[in-house]
Parts: C-alpha cells; sequence; structure tokens
C-alpha cells in the first residue's frame, strides 16, 4: 500500500507535526456542520423574536456570537494548518531529495547501465523533488477531512428531514462522476505518452544544452529536432482537445442534473419551512448544498487523485526498495603495496541479461610494479576488465587473484580505496581545479602540497598555473567564474585526481587520447617513476603511449592474443605488428606530405 508508506515516511519525518496536522484538520471538517446548525438555529431564533416570542432574541444573539467565535476558531485553524503544511513540505522535500541521493549511490553499475533499468531509475528520479509524496499525503486528509465533513453535515440534515437530506447529498454525483471518468481517461493517456515524452524531452535538451549545441549547430540539425518536437506535440494537442471537447459537452449535460438536483432541493425545503414555519431550516439547507457538494467534490476527486498519484510514486518507492550493494567483498585488508601482483585467470564475462560473452576465459599477468599495457580493437573487452578488476561488476567465471588471494577476499571499500581509475568518460568536475584534484583522495583535499604533487604527475601544473585563481578557479561553465579547459587540459586535471589517490594500484582507460604528444611522454615518463610503488593497468589506442609498457596484452573477442614487450611483439609480426605497422606508416605518410 503505497498511501501507507506515504504515512510512515511522514511519521519518520515528524510525529509530533503530523499528529498537530491531523487533529486542526479533523477540527477544521467538523466546523461545516456546526455552522449549518448554529446558523439555521439563529435563524429561526430572528425570526421567533420578530414574532414576539419571548427569550427568542438572547437566543440570536447567543448564537450569533457563537457563530463569530467558530469564524475565529476556522481562521485560526487554516493559519495553523498553513503553518504546518509549509513546515511539513519543506522538510519532505529535504528528505527525500537526500534519500533518493543516497540510494542513488548504494545501487551497483548494472542499475545504471542496463536501459529499462535505468529508465525506472529515472522515472523515480523524477519523483525526487517530494512533491507527490506530499500531495498523496495532503489527498488522503482532504479526503478523510471531506468525508467527516460529509457525515457530520448530513447527520444535521438527516435529523431534519430524511429525504430532503438524501436528494442534497446525491445531487453531486452525476457531475463528480463525470469529472472522475474524464481524469482517469486523461490518466490513461497521459501514462501511455511516457516514452513519447521522454522523447520530447530529448529532442529539448539536445536544443538546449552546451552539451550538444556544437553539433546541433554545425550539423544543421536544429530545424530537424523543432519539428520533431512540434510533431509530437501536435499530436498530444489533438487528443487533448478532443477530450476536452467531450469533457465539456458531456461533463456539461450531467452537471445539469446536478444543478436540477439540488435546485428540486432548494424547492422542497422552501416549501417545507413555509408550511413548518421553520426558517431557520431554510437557511441550514440552503448552507449545506454548498457545502455537499464542496464536500462531495472534494472527497471524489481526492479519491481519484490518490490513485493517479500513487501509481506515479510506485516507480519512486521500487527505486527505494531496489537490492543495494549486492556485490560483497570479504574482510582482509588490502595490501599498501602489491607484492606479486595482478592475475586473471580464465575470466569469463557476460553482462547481465545479455548473452554475449564478453570476456572468454582469459588470463594474463600484471606483476607487482610494473606498468602492463591493454590493447584491442573497440568491443575487445579492455574496459570491461577493468570494471571486473575494481568490482564495479561480478565476473561470471574463473578467478581474480591480487597477490595470489582471490579477490572477492578483500574488504570491498578498502579494495576501492586502494585503486586509482581513472575511465575513458571521466568526469569534469564544475568545481574548483583543487577539488577536481583532490576529489582523488577527497579527505586529503586541502592537502596544498599533496595537491600539487598529484598535478605534477598528471601533467596538469602549467593548466593551473594559467588559471586566474590558480588552485580556486571554478571549471567548467556551468557556474559563476567557471572558466573552460581544452579537452586534453581536462584529461591532465583527471589524471591527476588519479594520481592523488597514491593508491598501490593504478589504472587509467584511455588516459591521453586527448593530449597532445610531449605532454603524453611526460606524464608517462612520471608513471614509470611512480610504477616502483604502483602496479598499473594502462588503456590505450595510441601506440606511443602503448609501447613504454614493461608489457603488452594484445585482446581480441575477450580473448588473450598476444602477450610481450613491444619489440617482442614487433619481431613476432602478429596482429600488434600489423597495427602498429597500420599506425606508423600513417604518420609517416603524413610526415612524407608536410
Ligand atoms: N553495460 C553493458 N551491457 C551490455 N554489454 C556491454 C556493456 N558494456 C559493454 N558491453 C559490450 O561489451 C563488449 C566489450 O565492451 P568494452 O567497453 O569492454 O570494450 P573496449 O575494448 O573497452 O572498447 P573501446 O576500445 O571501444 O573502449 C562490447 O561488445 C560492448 O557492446
Amino acid at each position: 500500500m503505497i498511501w501507507l508508506r506515504v504515512v510512515r515516511l511522514f511519521w519518520q519525518l515528524s510525529p509530533s507535526r503530523v499528529v498537530a496536522y491531523t487533529v486542526v484538520s479533523v477540527l477544521s471538517a467538523v466546523v461545516p456542520a456546526v455552522q449549518i446548525g448554529l446558523t439555521a438555529s439563529a435563524v429561526q431564533a430572528v425570526a421567533e423574536a420578530i414574532g414576539g416570542q419571548a427569550g427568542a432574541r438572547e437566543v440570536a444573539l447567543r448564537d450569533g456570537f457563537a457563530l463569530v467565535g467558530l469564524s475565529l476558531a476556522q481562521h485560526v485553524l487554516g493559519m495553523c494548518q498553513q503553518y504546518l503544511d509549509s513546515l511539513l513540505r519543506l522538510e519532505l522535500t529535504m528528505r527525500v531529495g537526500e534519500m533518493v541521493m543516497r540510494k542513488g549511490t548504494l545501487l551497483d553499475l548494472q542499475q545504471y547501465e542496463d536501459a529499462e533499468a535505468y529508465d525506472n531509475l529515472q522515472r523515480a528520479f523524477q519523483e525526487s523533488s517530494g512533491g507527490r509524496i506530499y500531495q498523496v499525503f495532503t489527498q488522503l486528509l482532504e479526503a478523510v477531512r471531506e468525508l467527516i465533513t460529509l457525515v457530520t453535515v448530513s447527520a444535521v440534515l438527516f435529523s431534519w428531514n430524511p429525504w430532503i437530506a438524501l436528494v442534497i447529498l446525491l445531487s453531486p454525483l452525476p457531475s463528480v462522476i463525470s469529472h472522475m471518468v474524464f481524469t482517469h481517461k486523461a490518466f490513461e493517456i497521459e501514462y501511455d505518452r511516457t516514452a513519447e515524452r521522454r522523447r520530447i524531452y530529448y529532442y529539448q535538451y539536445l536544443t538546449t544544452t552546451d552539451h550538444s549545441f556544437k553539433e546541433v549547430r554545425l550539423f544543421q540539425l536544429g530545424d530537424y529536432f523543432v519539428n520533431l518536437y512540434s510533431n509530437a506535440v501536435r499530436t498530444f494537442f489533438q487528443v487533448d482537445r478532443s477530450l476536452a471537447r467531450r469533457q465539456s459537452l458531456i461533463g456539461g449535460g450531467l452537471g445539469i442534473l446536478s444543478v436540477l438536483a439540488s435546485s428540486g432541493a432548494m424547492l422542497w425545503a422552501i416549501h417545507e419551512a413555509m408550511s413548518s414555519g421553520q426558517v431557520g431550516r431554510l437557511a441550514g439547507y440552503l448552507q449545506a448544498i454548498g457545502s455537499i457538494q464542496v464536500s462531495a467534490h472534494g472527497l471524489l476527486l481526492g479519491i481519484a487523485g490518490l490513485y493517479k498519484d500513487t501509481l506515479f510514486l510506485g516507480n519512486l518507492f521500487t527505486f527505494f526498495g531496489l537490492p543495494e550493494r549486492q556485490i560483497k567483498g570479504g574482510t582482509r585488508p588490502f595490501p599498501q603495496k602489491l607484492r606479486v601482483g595482478i592475475e586473471f585467470r580464465d575470466v569469463s564475462f557476460t553482462y547481465p541479461g545479455t548473452d554475449e560473452l564478453v570476456l572468454d576465459r582469459l588470463s594474463f599477468r600484471i606483476p607487482a610494479g610494473q606498468c602492463v599495457a591493454l590493447v584491442g580493437q573497440n568491443g575487445a573487452g579492455k574496459t570491461t576488465v577493468v570494471k571486473l578488476l575494481t568490482r564495479l561488476y561480478e565476473r561470471t567465471g574463473g578467478q581474480i587473484l591480487i597477490d595470489d588471494v582471490p579477490i572477492e577476499e578483500y574488504d570491498l571499500d578498502e579494495l576501492q580505496r586502494n585503486m586509482g581509475v581513472i575511465f575513458q568518460d571521466f568526469i569534469r568536475y564544475e568545481t574548483t581545479a583543487r577539488d577536481n584534484i583532490g576529489f582523488g583522495r577527497i579527505e586529503a583535499r586541502h592537502d596544498t602540497e599533496r595537491v600539487a604533487r598529484a598535478a605534477a604527475s598528471g601533467g596538469a601544473e602549467q593548466v593551473i598555473d594559467g588559471l586566474p585563481h590558480t588552485y580556486d578557479t571554478m571549471l567548467g561553465r556551468h557556474f559563476e567564474e567557471g572558466h573552460q579547459l581544452s579537452g586534453g587540459q581536462w584529461q591532465k586535471i583527471a589524471l591527476s585526481r588519479a594520481f592523488m589517490r597514491k593508491a598501490p594500484v593504478v589504472i587509467l582507460d584511455e588516459p591521453t587520447a586527448a593530449i597532445d604528444a610531449e605532454a603524453e611522454a611526460e606524464i608517462f615518463g612520471r608513471l614509470r617513476t611512480i610504477a616502483h610503488e604502483a602496479t598499473s593497468l594502462v588503456i590505450a589506442h595510441r601506440f606511443s603511449t602503448v609501447r613504454i609498457a614493461d608489457k603488452i596484452l594484445v585482446i581480441q573477442g575477450g580473448r588473450l592474443l598476444e602477450e610481450g614487450t613491444h619489440e617482442e611483439l614487433l619481431t613476432a609480426d602478429g596482429v600488434y605488428a600489423r597495427l602498429f605497422n597500420l599506425q606508423a606508416s600513417g604518420y609517416l605518410t603524413e610526415a612524407g606530405q608536410r
């Protein structure tokens, strides 16, 4: 039950405020019934006082003052309700945002890389403002409040004349039913549009973000995406317009029935007042007709809203219920320096939900303190090796050993803390240069000397010296005073982040793709220097990077094809030699043409 979970969430937020809000809501729900009773009594007393009846004047005055008191009470209750409402809403927004972010950090990479799971995550994130949760909570209270009002007002009316009461009570039904039917229809239409809506947001995203601007402008794709957007939105509009038209016709027709029923009740009440002399009751009936119509509408629409919003909220609670950190580690501490090295022994891997064998009994060794390069065509499985070594995924066969110990035996946090990894799609943090490097070891980011040493190792020293506030310069263009870097400069900063970690294992996936040849040679010179302390794995396509490695592994289709030093592999004249000569001849031709 989603609404129960919503109530529980509010209860955890602040039990006292939830109790106060409920009490205030219930009290304000009984006000209309008391008001109707008092109005009827006051009007009756006035009529009797005019007729000269003894004591009627006092009753009229007493009821009048009671009505004044009731209005004041209603005002105070309204104020309390508004205050509690804002407070709960603010707390909830804070809390749900925090919960969603924390949960996001506790999931496994698999949940981000699978298309369907990712869609679900995105749907849940759309609810992360907490707006809908709050709506469900208030709708729930609103429904309860309207129900109490309906029951109490009806009790007063039934005590006067059950038949008139029944007509008044049922009069809103036709228009409420038509409203509910159309709300449901609109919801169904909107629900079926989820996929199309995402596409529409995507067209908007492509035409309004810095990330895509260059291509969209230069390939002149703007009109194309705007047209796709307009066509989709226009189709929505036609469907919505036809629904609105039907709603006006049918809803309007049924609404007439409601008006006729309440008018009939009113005429009946007038007739009864004339024959019984109970003018007060007439005033009561007239007030009750309005009150009941509002409450019946409120109640049924509240229920319809609850139904719709709980459907959407299902996504968020499913997200909260997702399993966390399914990849488990052991208790063994990670070595501060590897003695033996890393070994992949017959490792196989298939991504969850697929049946393609991405790694097929892959075996290799990275001896401690050495720098090993992994080479292979696009899709050969290189990044997958890194994902398994860093335990972002669990291998499906074979064994991965670090210092002869199966990787699963190491404490997972320790293992990940002791690997300095930079992926191909590293993050460009829109924050200061210090943070960008310091995030490699978050607790040491204020240690300027360490950050500077990391920057030197990653070749980012000059980049930072050229920034207006050196380490305290904001990078990127999203925030004020942001300073944009070039692709290669960003990569140097990211590399420095990996060095900031001072980890015994360093893994660099395409670390110098955007860096010029000179800087690359320098960075790798330094990588060799630190290699005595660290064991490193470098993935690269450029042979200028690869050749400096102590050992090169060539993989194809998830299997090890060749292994050796640059010279050994050239002598062997296999795939590596062919690829190397291909790249070298490219350079030679280029040089010859110049
Ligand atoms: N999350 C995933 N789910 C399913 N298949 C995947 C996933 N990630 C990668 N693959 C598939 O696994 C294979 C190996 O991918 P991987 O990223 O390891 O290649 P790579 O050697 O690093 O390639 P590149 O040189 O292009 O970076 C590819 O066929 C790819 O389609």
